[in-house]
């Protein structure tokens, strides 16, 4: 019994049912459909109500199953979680979800011959998908599917995303203890995971295996349809009230896919998008639409070196520092103090990265996900995801003057707003 006499397990189970029916009723207020797991099954289009409702259901719902499972069982469904990984990386490697045909079905001979793999193997490894509704096993050995497995057919990112973490990522996180018994104080990317796997940090891996390196840069795509959203960065920051015509200087900017949204939001801004890949500027430039060609222009820099843009309204900085340790960031931060020296006071660094919670600062659902991402980094980059208090501590680093004066943005991914005081 809880501490008001009240059963927890009851508690909990009203929560799921106060959640459930909300949603319900958001469909039903909506004229939506229910979702199933048929493939061409409708997605509960959200807003921000339903998605808080959705996060209190799955905090809820997982807390419940723990605590009726118990340690034991809760063990027995995850000790062999890697396994669950082996599945997905046959199916994907093979193409399984492409030979499914969307709307059809396929028998499982035919299958593991479009495959090249044989018959046996093919059918577990459909068969321990199916089990967690990713393809639907219709009838015995024939095979149509699911809203899961269709989303893998149809979306080329979710494909590319998935396939890099079976394939590279699955390999790289399994010498996460030996890398760090190699260096147990030492992080960063060539003393990471990735490395003690492939022998080099990521990104030198990555620039010798150019497919894989594409197939990389796709699945980051497939990312941004999931947790960074760059639709909300618009509401994130007042950008209409830095000055008209003003510059923003998009650092690390990749190839640009941030800075043309900007734009096309905010038509009294220009944008400089720096990077250190010609490869990526050069795929920017070709992407610009006739509203913002006249307002976003490329530049080659390596945010190591000395910020060389001097007139700027706002640095703007997006999932870049949790790709380095501190020390390297510390450098980042600091190769930005002469320029802001000659910008106007006030002028905003923006940083725009996901964000950690304090301690019950979020639902452990929520801070798990943003926890798997801090993983993913040590594991890929030996770098990390920070809190609010560690970006400030990176920040008076590398430079005393450093103040952050506010933290926008509400989902996971937050945006740092720190100024550098003119005054010695
Ligand atoms: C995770 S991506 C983020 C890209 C973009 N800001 C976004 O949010 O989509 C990190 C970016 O940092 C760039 N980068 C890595 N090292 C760099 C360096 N030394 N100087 C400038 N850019 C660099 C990469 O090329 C890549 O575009």
């Amino acid at each position: 019994m809880g501490l008001a006499g009240q059963s927890e397990l009851l508690r909990l189970s009203q929560t799921v049912l106060q959640a459930t029916s909300a949603i319900v009723r958001h469909l039903q207020e909506t004229n939506q459909e229910e979702p199933s797991f048929h493939q061409n099954s409708p997605v509960i289009q959200n807003d921000d109500t339903i998605e808080a409702t959705r996060i209190l259901l799955n905090d809820a719902a997982h807390s419940l199953l723990r605590l009726v499972n118990g340690p034991v069982n809760e063990f027995r469904s995850f000790f062999m979680t890697q396994y669950d990984l082996a599945a997905y990386q046959v199916a994907l490697e093979f193409e399984l979800f492409r030979n499914v045909p969307l709307n059809g079905k396929i028998n499982l001979s035919e299958l593991a011959q479009k495959a090249g793999i044989d018959k046996d193997r093919c059918g577990r490894v459909v068969k321990h998908l199916a089990t967690q509704h990713v393809f639907n096993e219709i009838q015995s050995d024939i095979f149509e599917h699911s809203a899961t497995s269709a989303l893998i057919a149809r979306d080329p990112s979710i494909e590319a995303l998935l396939l890099s973490q079976v394939d590279e990522m699955f390999r790289a996180a399994s010498e996460s203890s030996t890398c760090v018994q190699n260096t147990p104080f030492e992080s960063d990317s060539v003393n990471s995971p990735f490395a003690t796997r492939f022998g080099k940090p990521a990104y030198l891996w990555y620039a010798e295996n150019p497919e894989k390196g594409v197939r990389f840069a796709r699945g980051m795509a497939g990312v941004a349809q999931m947790d960074s959203p760059i639709s909300t960065l618009r509401d994130d920051f007042p950008w209409a009230s830095l000055e008209t015509s003003g510059k923003v200087v998009d650092i690390g900017g990749g190839s640009g896919h941030v800075s043309l949204h900007l734009a096309s939001q905010f038509p009294g801004l220009n944008f400089v998008v720096q990077d250190s890949s010609s490869k990526m500027l050069a795929d920017g430039q070709a992407r610009l639409t006739p509203d913002v060609v006249e307002r976003v222009s490329f530049m080659q820099h390596d945010f190591f070196s000395e910020q060389p843009i001097t007139d700027a309204s706002a640095f703007f900085i997006r999932q870049c520092l949790h790709n380095w340790n501190d020390e390297d960031c510390v450098k980042i931060i600091r190769a930005l103090v002469p320029a802001l020296e000659k910008c106007k006071p006030g002028t905003p660094l923006l940083i725009n990265d996901e964000i950690l919670p304090m301690l019950n600062q979020k639902t452990k659902f929520e801070e798990h996900l943003l926890r798997q991402y801090d993983m993913c980094m040590f594991v890929v980059f030996g770098s990390k995801q920070r809190t609010e208090k560690e970006f400030e501590k990176l920040l008076k680093r590398a430079d005393p003057r450093f103040k952050v004066v506010k933290v926008h943005g509400t989902n996971s991914m937050g945006l740092v707003e720190a100024h550098l005081s003119h005054e010695l």
